[in-house]
C-alpha cells in the first residue's frame, strides 16, 4: 500500500513555515499549473490556513500535510486525471471561498467550505484515464464493485478518500464534534458523487431555475445545489484560464481519451467518434463540449455572483479561440494534417 516518509512531512512543514503565499496565487487568473510538483503540498497547508481553516477546524499541520501527502500518492500519472488536476481543482475551491465571500455572504457554512476543499483534492483519487462506461464494458474490477449503483469510478474515488482518511495519522478531522464529522464525511460523499457528468447533467436544469430566480438563503436545497455547481466549477477550472492553458489540458484529456479509444478498438469495441483518434475533431468537440457543459455552469455561476464573471467571458474567449482554430484546422484536415501542432 502507499507510505508517507516522516522526513516528507518534516519537510513540508519546513518550506510552510515562514513562507508566505505565492504572489497572486488568490487571484482567477493564477494557474496552479505553474506551481512546482515539490511545493503543491505546502501550498496545499498555507491555502488552508490562508481561509482560517487550519484555526476554525483545531487541523494538526503535521496530520494536514501526511493526509495531503497520501492524496498526492493516491493519484496515477495519467495525462489528465492525475495529481496537478486535483491541485488545480483544490485551488479553484479557494479561489471561490475566497474571492465571492462564500461564507462570509452565508451562501455556504465554514463546514460546507471545508468539506468542498477536500473533496476537490480527493474527487478523483486511483484515476486510471478511463471513463465510467469503458469499467462497464470491459468488466474491470470497480465495475463489479460499483456498476450496480451506476458512477462507478466516483464511488471509487469516494473509498480510496475514506481509506485515507481511516490511515493512521492522516484524520484531519478529528478536531471536530461527531455531528461535525458525519456532516462532513456525508458532504464529501455526496460532493464526489456530484462529479459524474452524469449526476451534472440531471442537475444543472434545477441551478439554471435557481439562478433566474435568485439565491434563496432559506432554502436548502438552493444551497446544496450550490456546492454541486461550485464542485462542477472548480472541476472544469481549466477552461477559466488563458488560452494556452485551455488548449493544453484539452490536448492532455483527448491524450486519455485515444488511449481508452485505442484499448476499445484492441478489444474489439468500437470507440465513440471523441475518443477515436482517426475521427476526432478536436476543435469541434471543444466547442461543443464549452457551449453544452462549460459555458452553461459559469453563465449561472456569474449570475449568481457578479465578481464571477470574468470567468465567464474566460471561458467564452476560449471557446472563440476553438471557432477560429476550427476554421484553420478544417482547411489543414483537408489537405492532410491532423495534429494539433498547427496551434502552437
Ligand atoms: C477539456 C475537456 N474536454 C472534455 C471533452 C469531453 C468530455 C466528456 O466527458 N464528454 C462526454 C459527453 C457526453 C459530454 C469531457 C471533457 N472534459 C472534462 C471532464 C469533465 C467531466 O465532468 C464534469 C466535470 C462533471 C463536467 C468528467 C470528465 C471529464 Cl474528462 N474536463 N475537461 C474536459
Ligand atoms: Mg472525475
Ligand atoms: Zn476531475
Amino acid at each position: 500500500h502507499m507510505k508517507v516518509h516522516p522526513d516528507d512531512v518534516t519537510r513540508v512543514l519546513n518550506c510552510a513555515r515562514g513562507h508566505d503565499l505565492m504572489l497572486e496565487i488568490d487571484r482567477f487568473y493564477f494557474s496552479p499549473r505553474k506551481v512546482e510538483e515539490s511545493e503543491c503540498v505546502c501550498y496545499c497547508l498555507l491555502m488552508f490556513d490562508d481561509l482560517g481553516m487550519v484555526q476554525q477546524w483545531q487541523l494538526k499541520k503535521d496530520t494536514l500535510t501526511r493526509f495531503l501527502l497520501f492524496v498526492k500518492k493516491g493519484y496515477r500519472d495519467a495525462p489528465y486525471h492525475n495529481w496537478y488536476h486535483a491541485f488545480s481543482v483544490f485551488h479553484f475551491s479557494y479561489l471561490v471561498i475566497k474571492n465571492l465571500h462564500l461564507v462570509e455572504r452565508g451562501y455556504i457554512s465554514s463546514l460546507e467550505a471545508l468539506a468542498l476543499m477536500v473533496s476537490c483534492l480527493c474527487h478523483d483519487l486511483d484515476h486510471r484515464g478511463t471513463t465510467n462506461s469503458f469499467q462497464m464494458q470491459s468488466g474491470t474490477e470497480l465495475a463489479s464493485l460499483y456498476s450496480s449503483e451506476g458512477s462507478v469510478m466516483e464511488r471509487h474515488h469516494l473509498a480510496q478518500a475514506l481509506c485515507i482518511l481511516n490511515t493512521d495519522g492522516c484524520n484531519i478531522f478529528d478536531g471536530l464534534s461527531s455531528e461535525q464529522y458525519s456532516r462532513c464525511l456525508d458532504l464529501i460523499r455526496d460532493l464526489i458523487l456530484a462529479t459524474d457528468l452524469a449526476h451534472h447533467i440531471r442537475l444543472v436544469q434545477d441551478q439554471e431555475k435557481m439562478a433566474a430566480e435568485g439565491f434563496d438563503f432559506h432554502n436548502s436545497q438552493h444551497n446544496q445545489l450550490l456546492l454541486f455547481l461550485l464542485m462542477t466549477c472548480c472541476d472544469l477550472s481549466d477552461q477559466t484560464k488563458d488560452w494556452k492553458v485551455s488548449r493544453t489540458t484539452a490536448d492532455l484529456v483527448y491524450q486519455e481519451f485515444f488511449s481508452q479509444g485505442d484499448l476499445e478498438k484492441a478489444m474489439g469495441n468500437a470507440p465513440l467518434e471523441m475518443m477515436d483518434r482517426e475521427k476526432a475533431r478536436i476543435p469541434d468537440l471543444q466547442i461543443q463540449f464549452l457551449s453544452h457543459i462549460v459555458c452553461p455552469v459559469f453563465k449561472i455561476l456569474a449570475q449568481l455572483f457578479p465578481e464571477a464573471d470574468c470567468l465567464l467571458q474566460s471561458t467564452l474567449k476560449n471557446r472563440h479561440c476553438w471557432e477560429q482554430a476550427s476554421a484553420f484546422f478544417a482547411r489543414r484536415w483537408e489537405s492532410g494534417h491532423s495534429s494539433l501542432d498547427i496551434l502552437r
